[in-house]
């Protein structure tokens, strides 16, 4: 993709692999009026390629913002967003647009499905979008994978919500990302549905070496995955190693405000 430069800081022969995305000092402001929100306060992290990362924290502390920075669907006030060796934080609007279709797969709590269109038109979408056409191993393995196969000409109406959140999932994999995000995927869900969606979203992103990031409320939620990253006052206060579901409740009480 020519509009994306490479980033400036090079992966070390010999050591950790580069990571899939790196912020560093990242700030974001937001002005209203004479009232300025401090939504993030210098963020610096590196996820690892094929990592499974959620991000919790209290409401207000930062999570969403968070999100869209490194998902280039915001930009920072200051600080730098490497996302698969691309610096992000200063394309143009259209390179940004470009730079999400091709790097970036999203799953939302609302799905975000289009309702005239299939469940296989849904899937494809991000690459009609982008005037790309599937890889048809690759769209036949996601769909087999996220177990669509018997649903493919049903309209998003048609669906339950767990089968709703896997259309979406295999949409947001069918680009081959470098990253997916995923905001409280769970949450529309009840327990046992979004206990289901999350082990596909973990065991797909494992099986696949996919760089999975979600956003979540959720104590259970964050606690499949690898490592959680808690955030209070928009800075990462705490990073923990495979944690249980009571050991980050505990963490994210600690930070109360
Ligand atoms: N567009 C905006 N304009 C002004 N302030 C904003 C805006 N977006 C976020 N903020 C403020 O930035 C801070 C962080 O918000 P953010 O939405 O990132 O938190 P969050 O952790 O995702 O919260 P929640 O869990 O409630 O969704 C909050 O104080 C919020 O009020």
């Amino acid at each position: 993709m020519p509009s994306l430069h490479p980033a400036t800081e090079p992966s070390v022969a010999g050591h950790a692999p580069a990571p899939a995305i790196a912020l560093s000092d990242v700030r974001k402001s937001y002005r209203s009026g004479l009232e300025t929100a401090h939504a993030l306060r210098g963020v610096t992290l590196r996820l690892a390629p094929g990592s499974f990362t959620a991000v919790v924290g209290q409401s207000g502390s930062g999570k969403s913002t968070l999100l869209h920075c490194a998902a280039g669907l915001d930009r920072p006030t200051s600080g730098s967003v490497v996302v698969g060796g691309h610096e992000i934080s200063e394309l143009s609007d259209d390179a940004l647009t470009r730079f999400r279709r091709r790097q970036v797969g999203f799953v939302f709590q609302a799905y975000n499905l289009v309702g005239h269109l299939s469940v296989l038109e849904n899937v494809e979408l991000p690459l009609v979008l982008d005037d790309r056409r599937a890889e048809p191993e690759w769209l036949a393995h996601l769909v087999h994978r996220t177990g669509l196969e018997p649903l493919l000409d049903r309209l998003p109406g048609e669906l339950s919500g767990g089968q709703a959140q896997r259309v979406a999932l295999a949409r947001a994999l069918v680009t081959r990302p470098t990253v997916v995000f995923a905001d409280e995927p769970t949450g529309a869900l009840d327990a046992s549905t979004g206990a289901a969606v999350l082990d596909l979203l973990r065991t797909t992103a494992r099986d696949l070496g996919q760089t999975v990031v979600v956003v979540t409320h959720d104590s259970r939620v964050a606690a499949a995955a690898e490592r959680v990253l808690v955030l209070a006052d928009g800075l990462v206060v705490d990073d923990l190693d495979a944690p249980t579901p009571g050991q980050v409740t505990g963490r994210i009480l600690e930070t109360g405000r």
